[in-house]
C-alpha cells in the first residue's frame, strides 16, 4: 500500500552567518532576528543547540545553553558533526541533528560558522547538488545530511578597517594578548575569503551598529522573501 504522503512543506534553508571573531555577528543578530518582542510575531529564526566539552557555566542548562559533553564524546562521533572548532582548550561543534531539530520545530536555522565552517557545508552542498544532477540519490537511497542545507544563505559581516576589528576585541574584554593575536591573524584571511566575489550571498560592513542591524534585517528579508522581521524604531 502507497504510504501517505507528507503535505507539510519544510521550512526555508538555513541562514549562515560568517565574520572574524569580534566583528559584531552576535550583536547584530540579536538586534536584528532576536529581539522580537511581539508574541504575535516570534521570530521565524532559531539558532541551533551546539554541543561543547567546556563546563556549564552557573546558571546554563544543558540542551538549553549547549549540550554539555565529554571529550569523547566529540573524539567518538565526529561523522554526527557538520563542523567542530577547539576555542581556548574546549571542543565546539554544530551535530546535523541540532540543524533537523529546529527545521522540526518549523523555524529558519540560524548557523554562525567561522570560515573553515563555511567551507565544509559548500563542499557538502556542491557535492549533494552534483549527485542529485546525476540521480544517485534516488537509485542509492542514501540519506544525506546535507539536503537539508541545499540552498542554504551566506552573509559575510566585515569590519570597516583591521584597527577597528582589533579595537571591538580590545574593548570586549574577552582577551588575553596570545588569544586576541591568534584571532587577528585569522581574521586577515577570514576577510580575504570572505569578501572573495561569488562566495557569500551578501556582505555586510559592520561600521555603525544601528546602520548595519537595518542592512542585515534588509538582507534577510530580501534572502527570505516570505519573512518580517520586528522592526525597532532607533
Ligand atoms: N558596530 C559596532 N560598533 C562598535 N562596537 C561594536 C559594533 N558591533 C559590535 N560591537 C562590539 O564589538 C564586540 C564584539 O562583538 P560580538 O561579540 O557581537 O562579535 P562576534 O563577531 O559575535 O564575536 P565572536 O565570533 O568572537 O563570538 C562587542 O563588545 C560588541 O559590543
Amino acid at each position: 500500500m502507497d504510504s501517505i504522503p507528507n503535505l507539510t512543506l519544510p521550512p526555508p534553508p538555513p541562514l549562515i552567518i560568517c565574520g572574524p571573531s569580534g566583528v559584531g555577528k552576535g550583536t547584530l543578530l540579536s538586534k536584528a532576528i532576536f529581539s522580537s518582542t511581539s508574541l504575535l510575531l516570534p521570530s521565524p529564526f532559531s539558532f541551533s543547540t551546539s554541543h561543547t566539552t567546556r563546563l556549564p557555566r552557573f546558571g546554563e542548562t544543558d540542551g538549553l545553553e549547549y549540550n554539555f559533553v565529554l571529550p569523547s564524546f566529540f573524539q567518538s562521533n565526529r561523522h554526527l558533526f557538520l563542523e567542530t572548532a577547539t576555542v581556548h582548550g574546549n571542543e565546539y561543534g554544530t551535530t546535523f541533528k541540532a540543524v533537523r531539530d529546529v527545521r522540526e520545530r518549523n523555524l529558519i536555522c540560524v548557523l554562525d560558522l567561522d570560515v573553515q565552517g563555511v567551507k565544509t557545508l559548500k563542499r557538502g552542498i556542491q557535492s549533494t547538488e552534483q549527485q542529485q544532477q546525476q540521480q544517485q540519490q534516488q537509485t542509492e537511497n542514501k540519506t544525506n545530511n546535507f539536503e537539508m542545507f541545499l540552498g542554504s544563505k551566506f552573509i559575510f559581516i566585515t569590519p570597516p578597517s583591521f584597527s577597528t576589528l582589533e579595537k571591538r576585541l580590545l574593548n570586549r574584554n574577552t582577551e588575553t594578548s596570545e588569544t586576541l593575536k591568534l584571532r587577528l591573524e585569522n581574521a586577515k584571511s577570514e576577510i580575504e575569503y570572505g569578501t572573495e566575489e561569488g562566495v557569500f550571498d551578501e556582505i555586510i560592513v559592520n561600521d555603525d551598529v544601528e546602520k548595519a542591524t537595518e542592512k542585515l534585517a534588509d538582507v534577510i528579508e530580501k534572502l527570505y522573501p516570505d519573512q518580517r522581521l520586528e522592526r525597532r524604531k532607533q
